[in-house]
């Protein structure tokens, strides 16, 4: 496994520092999140031998990149970078720039090219140039460049920042894919939440370049969920239970509560990840049975925040760790303290497999 070890104190102009001491997964997706400015990039240039720093450390899979003095120099190291904006050779084929790195691939154990053309499902855009390559393509083919050249560890600044909603939902299953059967360490710099909850395993939260969070992306979806207070979410995982063709919806298993969604066509096991807003769960002391909102989850008020626009509550609840956002009328109304028990109604949440 290439485990990813670093250790590095990066100071940059003005008073902005990167400290990173952390031991990144060797396999699967790591979301290096955090807000404009916060250090995300410079990581991954720091990784890739682009950004110097003296006396840190960097070992990629056993293999010291940077220890002491010994420093590789960036063309020695195996890493496959992708960019916000696919950077093709605009004079060759979607072929030609994919053969342009397997030419240039680093020896070893690599995946076969025509896996890596199938994964990602280019192979009807071979012949196309550049030009003639959606944005979403385009991206798909940068990907499988980057992957040829048999990298240890695969480096991506945003990839999907660039494309249209629509050609991000199209590129996001095969990254998905990717994923699950790439057997090196990808780290995925985004601002999306939706991206990281669907795509990775573990995150890295950096904040004006330190380490705010690191962990399972369960471990840490507190930090997440509170990224912007002002529109705080939940992270809930969670399993398809039952499939109920006549009510078109299906049943998930969310800690100890069962929850009803849409069908969108999972079937029973699918393991997704839940996104529920803290604007979308409301508070009763009841469990109203007369309602027609479908979830309607056992809770516990474990900490409650004042906020500008009302009141930020915390919950231990069936269903695992929830946010509310209520009004003040509301928690006065309710008598909101902690410890409370109560019902939490969940009115929308988003799905992401
Ligand atoms: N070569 C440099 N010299 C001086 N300061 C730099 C240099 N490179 C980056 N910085 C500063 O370091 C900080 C972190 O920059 P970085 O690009 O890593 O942030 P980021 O999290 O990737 O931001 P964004 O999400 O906006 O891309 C910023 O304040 C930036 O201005």
């Amino acid at each position: 496994m290439t485990k990813i070890e670093l250790d590095l104190d990066l100071p940059l102009g003005g008073s902005f520092r990167l400290v990173v001491a952390s031991q990144l997964p060797g396999r699967g997706i790591t979301g290096i999140f955090g807000h404009s400015g916060s250090g995300k990039t410079t990581l991954l240039r720091f990784i890739a031998g682009l950004q110097p720093c003296k006396g840190a450390t960097l070992i990629v899979g056993g293999q010291p990149w940077q220890s002491g003095k010994q420093c590789l120099a960036p063309h020695k190291r195996s890493v496959g970078y992708v960019f916000q904006e696919a950077s093709l050779f605009p004079h060759l084929s979607a072929k030609g720039n994919l053969d342009y790195a397997s030419k240039r691939a680093w020896p070893g154990s690599s995946p076969l090219k025509r896996d890596i053309i199938e994964l990602l499902g280019i192979g009807s855009l071979l012949n196309r140039y550049p030009h003639q390559l959606s944005g979403g393509e385009r991206q798909r083919v940068a990907i499988a460049r980057a992957l040829l050249i048999n990298p240890s560890i695969l480096l991506m600044d945003e990839p999907l920042a660039a494309l249209d909603e629509a050609r991000k939902q199209e590129i996001l299953p095969y990254l998905q894919t990717l994923a699950a059967h790439i057997a090196i360490p990808m780290l995925y710099v985004t601002h999306s939440v939706s991206e990281l909850s669907r795509l990775a395993d573990s995150v890295l939260i950096l904040d004006k370049g330190r380490v705010k969070a690191q962990g399972d992306i369960t471990q840490v979806s507190e930090m997440l969920g509170l990224s912007d207070p002002l529109h705080p979410f939940s992270i809930l995982p969670a399993q398809v239970s039952e499939v109920h063709p006549h009510w078109k919806l299906v049943c998930v298993k969310s800690h100890k509560a069962s929850l009803w969604l849409p069908d969108t066509g999972l079937a029973v096991k699918t393991k997704v990840r839940l996104i529920v807003q803290a604007k979308d769960v409301s508070l009763s002391i009841s469990a109203h049975q007369d309602s027609s909102i479908l979830n309607i989850v056992p809770a516990r008020v474990d900490d409650i925040h004042s906020q500008t626009d009302g009141m930020l509550v915390k919950l231990h609840s069936e269903a695992g760790p929830l946010w509310a956002k209520i009004s003040l009328r509301s928690a006065e109304h309710l008598q909101l303290h902690s410890g409370q028990a109560l019902y939490a109604q969940i009115k929308s949440m988003a799905l992401s497999q």
